[in-house]
């Protein structure tokens, strides 16, 4: 493998703190591993070296690439370790040492801590909760234990972490739930594998003895995946580091994508050189990954981010000749499957693509094509949509119309009353409810008419209201004719049950994927157009189908967090809308910075490409598309310049001696700036001005003028309308409809 220069300057940089902003692809283990040969040729001592990576399979796998690139020379490697497996080893140092007390030597298993914190969440959440908690535990556990993580891994305090989960208020005894698991935690002397940095750490930030004792040990240390840093490992590299090693830190801002653990691309644009004085500045902008055209895309869709290191990724001869397809697309799910399919068909391996989408929900209209057309996928399993309560709730009602539930046996039929019961909640205790469902499942029939009958004791007035609503509902829905999607569609506006999932979920993001869950199915439904009973037969099918795939091959459903590191010879990216890119529910309203994480996601998704990318894009208004903002093309659509990033990167040779292109497409400054590094001028072949926006809507506009106030910036959305601030600091709300009117692009 022939170096290049860029990795050859890493290579043998001085010995001085250095920062390396290496994009994706571009070979930095190759990198790393080289320049700790260097230094040790050089005649640094190995045990006064230390490589942090960012998990165990890191360090694993870059262990194994260092010894390939020591060779067989009789060199002594330096210890690479993980920031948590060095936490825990000075931990134990402590303790022996006696600094701190001593501790089980077992650390807490997830579901040793899961049972701890379900223990705490029976215990402390308020009864009118607890219903809806034991429905979705799994959710409920995970946040909490989540949130313990977090208050230690960003060192902020429990009431801040609460605010930035944005959890809901009625959640609130989360910040108790958090004392009482560390008292009990602190009492079994059992630590969680959060702790195995948190505890030493603090305990190194609280004694001037200890800080003596771990800092300054070292010569050089080298820090893999920096951008996913967060404030407690940055804490321990600073205090291992002291004043004597010198530090790398190796990663791409860009691709900081696990905010939800704490990392924040502030540590390598910024902190890493307020803290390490005057780091030496290095780059890998070269990718081996993919070719120019998901180069050039990714370059541009980035540019639009103002926080990141201004590094232009771009292709290595040696990269494949990578294409990129935008398919018009109204139906995701059945071009997926349609192209599997194909793919299939012409001798491809389905192993080799992944879809990878914005949020779970997504997911579900997908899956249940896959598995109408027989198109084998993996997915994690807990994931499924045909296991979901949404999917299972449905099909209940589907059931209770299509006359199935006089014919099971009264034991099901309770089950299934329950389901519904729960889908919205109705809003009695779990008791009274269960007691009422059994007393509907003794009847064979005419359910809605012994509701209503039914006279129970000490009911609350909403609860009363509820009941009387849902015997109605049950009186309609018995033999309600129809299709299947026009039945469920029926059951969630009478039944308010978008209302009701809101109301009880924990964080809205929570609520908007299980709602997100039930419009995937009622499309779904829509799209098979049958009635009930024929509908359940299908779905039942599914189910079957479903059971049986083993999981374990054919194309990879997944979503865009879960691809860190990961690469796919063809990637396809669905619902390229602005429903879901940015995905901007969330009531925060730092919409710069929200825009900037959307957008790295999209980055991260793109650049896992080898061979081919599709993005699903929805027709625009003027192609036949929806004129909801919400369901039109994603702001990020219009960002990456599709068109030209096509031509230029079709157009692209590989030259020695300065050449000249012509293009249809008006070039940008990326454009430009990416041919000049390929050695090539670009012209137009007429002129075109560049309007990057001319067909965006009002709100998709960062800075805007309006006709009377001046000029501002968009600072928020939601569905109707747009908020904006001016530039005298006050902020004003306008509808979306009108805004034509009034605004134009700056
Ligand atoms: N100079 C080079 N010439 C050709 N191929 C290279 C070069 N440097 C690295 N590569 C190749 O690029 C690919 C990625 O390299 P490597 O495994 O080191 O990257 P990584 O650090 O794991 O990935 P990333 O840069 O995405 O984080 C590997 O297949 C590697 O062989």
């Amino acid at each position: 493998m022939q170096l290049t220069n860029e990795q050859e300057a890493i290579i043998q940089a001085g010995f001085e703190h250095c920062v390396i902003t290496a994009v994706a692809g571009s070979g930095k283990t190759t990198t790393l591993a080289h320049r700790i040969k260097y230094l040790l040729d050089e005649g640094h001592d190995p045990q006064r070296l230390l490589i942090l990576m960012f998990n165990r399979s890191a360090r694993e796998d870059f262990t194994k690439k260092l010894s390939r690139v020591i060779g067989s020379q009789s060199l002594r490697l330096p210890e690479v370790r993980t920031y948590h497996s060095m936490g825990y080893r000075l931990y134990r140092r402590f303790i022996n040492e006696g600094y701190l007390t001593p501790i089980q030597p077992d650390v807490l298993q997830e579901h040793e801590i899961h049972y701890q914190v379900w223990r705490l969440i029976t215990q402390l959440a308020p009864q009118s909760l607890q219903d809806e908690i034991k429905r979705s535990k799994k959710e409920h556990v995970e946040t909490a234990s989540n949130f313990i993580d977090l208050v230690k891994s960003t060192l902020s305090s429990p009431e801040m972490v609460f605010e930035e989960l944005e959890i809901a208020e009625k959640y609130r005894y989360l910040l108790e739930l958090f004392d009482r698991f560390e008292q009990w935690r602190k009492q079994e002397r059992r630590i969680t594998y959060a702790d195995m940095l948190y505890e030493p750490v603090m305990a190194i930030h609280q004694n001037p003895a200890l800080q003596k004792l771990v800092s300054n040990k070292m010569d050089i240390i080298l820090v893999d995946e920096y951008q996913d840093t967060n404030e407690i490992q940055h804490l321990l590299l600073k205090y291992i580091a002291g004043t004597r090693a010198r530090v790398t830190v190796v990663g791409d801002p860009d691709q900081t994508i696990y905010e939800f653990r704490g990392a924040r691309p502030e540590f390598i644009l910024n902190r890493f050189a307020e803290e390490f004085e005057s780091p030496n500045e290095l780059t890998l902008s070269y990718t081996f990954r993919y070719g120019h055209k998901v180069a050039l895309l990714a370059n541009h869709l980035i540019s639009f981010n103002k926080g990141r290191k201004d590094v232009i990724c771009h292709a290595h001869p040696s990269t494949p000749d990578t294409t990129i397809k935008q398919h018009i697309s109204k139906d995701d799910a059945r071009f997926i499957a349609d192209f599997a399919k194909n793919f299939a068909e012409e001798g491809g391996n389905l192993n080799d693509v992944a879809v990878l989408f914005r949020v779970w929900s997504q997911s579900v209209q997908i899956e249940l094509q896959l598995l109408e057309q027989q198109v084998p996928y993996k997915i994690d399993r807990a994931r499924g949509a045909l296991f979901t309560r949404e999917v299972q709730t449905l099909s209940a009602i589907l059931e209770l119309a299509a006359g199935r539930f006089s014919t099971l046996p009264a034991s099901a039929r309770q089950q299934r009353f329950e389901q519904i019961l729960r889908f919205p909640h109705i809003g009695l205790k779990e008791f009274q409810l269960r007691q009422l469902c059994q007393v509907l499942a003794e009847q064979p029939t005419g359910w809605g008419t012994l509701l209503e009958q039914m006279k129970l004791p000490d009911l609350k007035k909403i609860q009363s209201i509820k009941i009387e609503r849902t015997a109605k509902l049950f009186r309609r829905l018995e033999g309600k004719q129809g299709t299947a999607a026009n039945i469920a569609r029926f059951y969630v506006q009478e039944s308010d049950l978008y209302e009701g999932i809101r109301s009880l979920a924990m964080t809205h993001e929570s609520a908007e994927e299980r709602i997100g869950t039930v419009k995937g199915v009622i499309r779904y439904l829509h799209s098979l157009n049958l009635p009930p009973e024929e509908t359940l037969v299908h779905l039942d099918e599914l189910r079957a189908r479903a059971g049986k795939q083993n999981n374990e091959a054919g194309l990879l459903l997944s979503t865009m967090h879960r691809t860190k590191g990961l690469e796919w010879p063809t990637v396809i990216i669905p619902g390229m809308m602005d429903k879901f890119l940015p995905y901007t529910l969330r009531t925060n309203n730092d919409m710069q910075s929200l825009m900037e994480s959307e957008r790295r996601l999209l980055y991260v998704a793109m650049t896992r490409t080898i061979h081919q990318l599709h993005l699903l894009v929805p027709p625009t208004m003027e192609q036949g598309g929806s004129a909801t903002s919400e369901l039109m093309p994603s702001r990020f659509v219009k960002e990456m310049r599709f068109d030209l990033c096509d031509e230029l990167g079709e157009q692209l040779q590989p030259t020695d001696h300065p050449s000249e292109l012509t293009l249809i497409h008006a070039p940008t400054k990326i454009a430009h700036r990416y041919a000049e590094l390929k050695n090539t001028v670009l012209t137009q072949l007429e002129r075109q001005k560049i309007n990057l926006s001319d067909e965006s809507p009002t709100w998709h506009q960062d800075a805007i003028s309006h006709a009377i106030f001046g000029d501002g910036n968009v600072i928020g959305e939601d569905d109707r309308s747009f908020k904006v601030r001016f530039e005298d600091g006050k902020e004003m709300d306008f509808s979306k409809k009108s805004a034509h009117l009034y605004f134009s692009k700056r």
